[in-house]
């Protein structure tokens, strides 16, 4: 992960509405993806079916980079180049969205929604609620997701646990040392996720079980006192030895049994299955002492390019409600583990197939909107993460650590968010 172009600027004017009617879709349209959860193959899939279903019509997908941060580097460079450049459709993760917003270099959704017949009703309302702002829907949802508990069942057994996830932080920190204790193999009973794969989103849930947040609205509140005492829990958790911190990917070191546990997207579900020898069990994200939800949401939706005519955009358009259509987002979930998009959507034979996808979809009930520090400053992400390292592997100083990056997400709200919104 990389902190991604500066988005400062003076405010540039708002994206004018574009009128679709009597516009005519392009026959050809370029998608660009990150192939989230290893999805290339199902999206292929997805687009052969679209082409078959549209005579004449071309959708070139376009693996345009590996992560949601190498894909919109090559969107912002492509800006600059122009609608040649530009992707018709570009898959934005939840902290990629708002940039783009800001910098008026997506057009809003509600037109192409309205031209195109979505039926947004039917989407599941807290995926694609979190895309809209200033009354206006910004993307579609598409590979969404929650993270999840994942934890080895038989590690679980030998150290004599119950079958499930722990409820609360506080009870996975008595498990801990027997665990680690209970000769698994497991180099660590607990496997934090990877800093720099979003350490910001998945610790919201620590940060929110104790009642802190990394901010309120638009006021970053990471330094509170309950902030501090959620940060000074993963650190106990590390320094007392039964939790370690991925290097790479937690879900990795779980499916090769090097860990006992560890927190994950639910996109990396098929790829957890796929990989471990062992029978996996999965649960809800574990609690905190203060009451309410304690899950974030995640993952990427799809935008279309206020560079590229409307042309291509209506096109653009008419291939996202294709591709989150209620049948082929059970085909994608099946594919990956991200969340069926939509109500409407059979799951039946998917969830007698895979019962562990349940999970993300029943925990979708306890979600909360994430903190804005998070998914809505630029760069927040990584500096989230530079500071969650200086604490969980240098053994920073906690307050001291979480008050400089107070300063530093302040300084980006001031700089890069307050000018543009
Ligand atoms: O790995 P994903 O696709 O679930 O995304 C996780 C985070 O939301 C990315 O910011």
């Amino acid at each position: 992960a990389c902190g991604g172009p500066s988005t400062g600027g003076g405010g540039p004017a708002a994206v004018p509405e574009v009128d679709y009617s009597g516009v005519q879709p392009a026959k050809e349209i370029t998608w660009w993806t990150n192939n989230p959860g290893s999805s290339e193959t199902v999206s292929r899939q997805i687009i052969d079916a679209y082409q078959r279903a549209n005579p004449g019509t071309k959708v070139n997908l376009v693996t345009a980079g590996a992560t949601y941060e190498e894909i919109a580097q090559r969107f912002q460079t492509a800006q600059a180049g122009g609608g040649s450049q530009l992707p018709d459709l570009v898959v934005l993760s939840d902290v990629w969205w708002f940039r783009y917003y800001m910098q008026r270099s997506i057009v809003p959704m509600d037109p192409l929604i309205a031209a195109t017949g979505i039926d947004t009703a039917d989407y599941r309302q807290q995926l694609i609620e979190d895309y809209r702002y200033d009354g206006k829907l910004w993307a579609l949802p598409w590979a969404r997701s929650t993270p999840i508990f994942y934890y080895n069942k038989a590690h679980w057994q030998k150290a004599g646990l119950p079958d499930r996830a722990p409820a609360t932080w506080a009870e996975m920190a008595e498990w801990g040392p027997r665990l680690q204790a209970a000769g698994t193999g497991a180099q660590k009973a607990y496997q934090l996720p990877a800093l720099a794969d979003y350490a910001g989103w998945s610790f919201q849930n620590n940060l929110w079980g104790e009642g802190g947040a990394w901010s309120d609205e638009w006021d970053v509140t990471c330094d509170s006192p309950e902030a501090v005492r959620a940060v000074s829990a993963l650190q106990n958790a590390v320094t007392s030895g039964w939790a370690g911190v991925a290097a790479t990917d937690g879900t990795t070191d779980l499916g090769a049994g090097a860990v006992s546990a560890t927190v994950g997207s639910t996109g990396s579900l098929v790829t957890v299955l796929d990989a471990a020898r062992f029978d996996v069990g999965a649960g809800f994200l574990p609690a905190g002492p203060v009451a309410g939800p304690v899950c974030p949401t995640g993952g990427a939706g799809l935008g279309i390019p206020a560079g590229v005519p409307p042309e291509r955009q209506l096109a653009a358009a008419a291939f996202a409600k294709f591709l989150t259509s209620p049948e082929n987002t059970v085909l994608f979930s099946q594919a990956t583990g991200y969340l069926p998009l939509r109500t409407s959507a059979d799951t039946g034979p998917l969830l007698a197939e895979t019962p562990l996808r349940k999970i993300a979809i029943d925990q979708l009930d306890r979600t909360r909107t994430q903190d804005r520090a998070r998914a809505f400053f630029p760069g927040a992400d990584q500096e989230i993460a530079r500071t969650c390292a200086n604490i969980l592997n240098q053994r920073a100083d906690v307050q001291g650590e979480l008050t400089t990056l107070k300063g530093t997400l302040t300084r980006i709200f001031d700089t890069d968010v307050k000018p543009n919104i």
